[in-house]
């Protein structure tokens, strides 16, 4: 079956050809550590996690190496830390919140149902020359100076991208569009206004490093650039993040890249997902329209919101509404109803066929509702591979048993008194009282229960 991928650079849907099938390489930005992430930044987590899977499939689940990194320098990390820890050495202060973001980040997206990357290094680690040589951003800086790709201006080290003539590719951003609009005044020291920061200065009570060009810290896209290489080589295969990151940060980190290591690509596909939206915006942190991961998951299951997450194609804005959530809760029910107990040995194809076309997930679901059509109608065949998709979508984390104690729990039923009037009900339809019998089913569903009466008794659910 043949992947096809939609590459933001090409604005085309191709096959995707790997560099090495042995070891197909990925790298998807990552979260900066400083506050809860919030549903909007799990899109991409569980996207490219879709995508993780499918690559393991098909290539081997030893062949495909998957990097996201952890941003754990940032002036936001400096200001909370400075926020919440006043009384410590600023260091240690930044270390508390980074650890502690970092671990809940890593908790929320272990119940989403997401499989850990293959790395996931810590951009801090990546600032000075290392001893086990992996790439480093100083001496990327380095590089880029020597290639006349990068100046030291006003205490800074600041990329030329007139040097660059490709420079916007990514984007579709002319250098002189954006030069129009400058604000001369402010970046007076730049050559041009599109130029960014490589590394900056830190002033005594700031973290820093000793470089070359005095004690500072790396800009925000440069750390990419490193980490992508010493983990993945000077080009590698898919580069992936949020539609948000295309520019500046993507543009620039091809833009470092490229020029460092003299290549004509940093990744041979790039993929954005699109918006997760509230009322039509863009669910941000500075919008204050944002529902934290861990305050989602108190009120429903990981694999809900996962679901929720996929019922859209990845490339498409997500309008984040509570009755999508329920409906994904409903869908759920009704597969952990018809095969949450059975083995499950491959995949349907169909659901391989809609994921190898661009991570069409919307079809995937579709799919996947199809399948249980069949299965419903006494197909054990359509009925395992239903449980086998399932599990290898990243759903059925949890038994069938479990899936439905959980639901009972949270409905607030007594399930005692359920019972009890089951055992009223079976006996007024033994003495043929009808009148009784309906009677109590009446008040079961007025209790939200549903009951099911068959030749080995009577069962019950939580209706919806
Ligand atoms: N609403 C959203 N929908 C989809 N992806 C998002 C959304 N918001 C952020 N992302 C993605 O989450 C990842 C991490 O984002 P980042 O750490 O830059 O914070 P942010 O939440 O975007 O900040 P802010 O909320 O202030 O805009 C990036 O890949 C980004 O593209
Ligand atoms: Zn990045």
């Amino acid at each position: 079956m043949d992947l096809k991928l939609y590459d933001t650079l090409t604005k085309d849907k191709r096959a995707f050809v790997p560099l090495d099938p042995r070891n197909v390489r990925m790298y998807v930005c990552g979260p900066t550590v400083y506050d809860f992430a919030h549903i909007g930044n799990a899109r991409p987590v569980i996207v490219f996690d879709v995508l993780f899977r499918l690559l393991r499939h098909i290539y081997g689940d030893s062949h495909v190496t998957y990097v996201r990194n952890i941003t754990d320098v940032d002036d936001k990390i400096n200001d909370r830390a400075l926020r919440d820890y006043p009384g410590l050495p600023l260091n240690e202060a930044i270390r508390k919140v980074t650890e502690k973001t970092a671990t809940q980040f890593r908790a929320d997206v272990d119940a989403l149902g997401c499989l850990q990357p293959t790395v996931e290094p810590r951009a801090t680690d990546f600032v000075l020359p290392r001893p086990d040589g992996k790439t480093d951003m100083v001496s990327l800086i380095k590089t880029l100076i020597d290639r006349g790709h990068a100046y030291e201006a006003n205490g800074e080290v600041l990329f030329d991208t007139a040097s660059m003539p490709d420079y916007g590719q990514l984007s579709g951003r002319k250098l002189e569009e954006q030069q129009a609009g400058a604000r001369i005044a402010v970046d007076a020291h730049k050559k041009h206004a599109a130029d960014f920061v490589l590394w900056k200065q830190s002033s005594a009570d700031e973290p820093g490093w000793d470089s070359p060009w005095g004690r500072g810290r790396p800009g925000w896209h440069i750390e990419c650039s490193a980490m992508s290489a010493a983990y993945l080589g000077e080009t590698f295969d898919i580069h992936g993040g949020g539609l948000d990151l295309i520019f500046p940060h993507h543009e620039n980190e091809i833009a470092q890249s490229r020029c460092a290591h003299g290549t004509h690509a940093m990744a041979n596909y790039w993929l954005h997902n699109g918006f997760l939206q509230v009322e039509g915006e863009k669910m941000s942190k500075s919008l204050g329209n944002f529902v934290t991961i861990n305050e989602l998951l108190q009120d429903w299951p990981g694999e809900v919101v996962r679901l929720n997450m996929l019922k859209t194609h990845y490339r498409s804005p997500i309008d984040w509404t509570l009755k999508g959530l329920e409906e994904s809760a409903k869908a759920l029910d009704d597969w952990y109803a018809t095969a949450g107990d059975a083995a499950g040995s491959a995949p349907a194809d169909t659901v391989m066929e809609t994921l190898c076309d661009d991570l069409n997930t919307a079809q995937t679901v579709a799919a996947l509702h199809g399948l249980r059509h069949q299965a419903e109608k006494g197909d054990a065949a359509q009925r395992d591979q239903l449980a086998a998709s399932l599990r290898f979508l990243g759903f059925f984390s949890e038994t069938k048993d479990a899936w439905d104690a959980r639901k009972r729990e949270a409905s607030g039923v007594d399930a005692a008194q359920v019972t009890a009037l089951i055992a009223d009900r079976t006996a007024a339809r033994a003495r043929k009282d009808w009148k009784e019998s309906d009677r109590i089913r009446d008040e079961l569903a007025a209790m939200g229960v549903a009951i099911k009466d068959s030749k080995e008794g009577t069962t019950w659910e939580i209706a919806r």
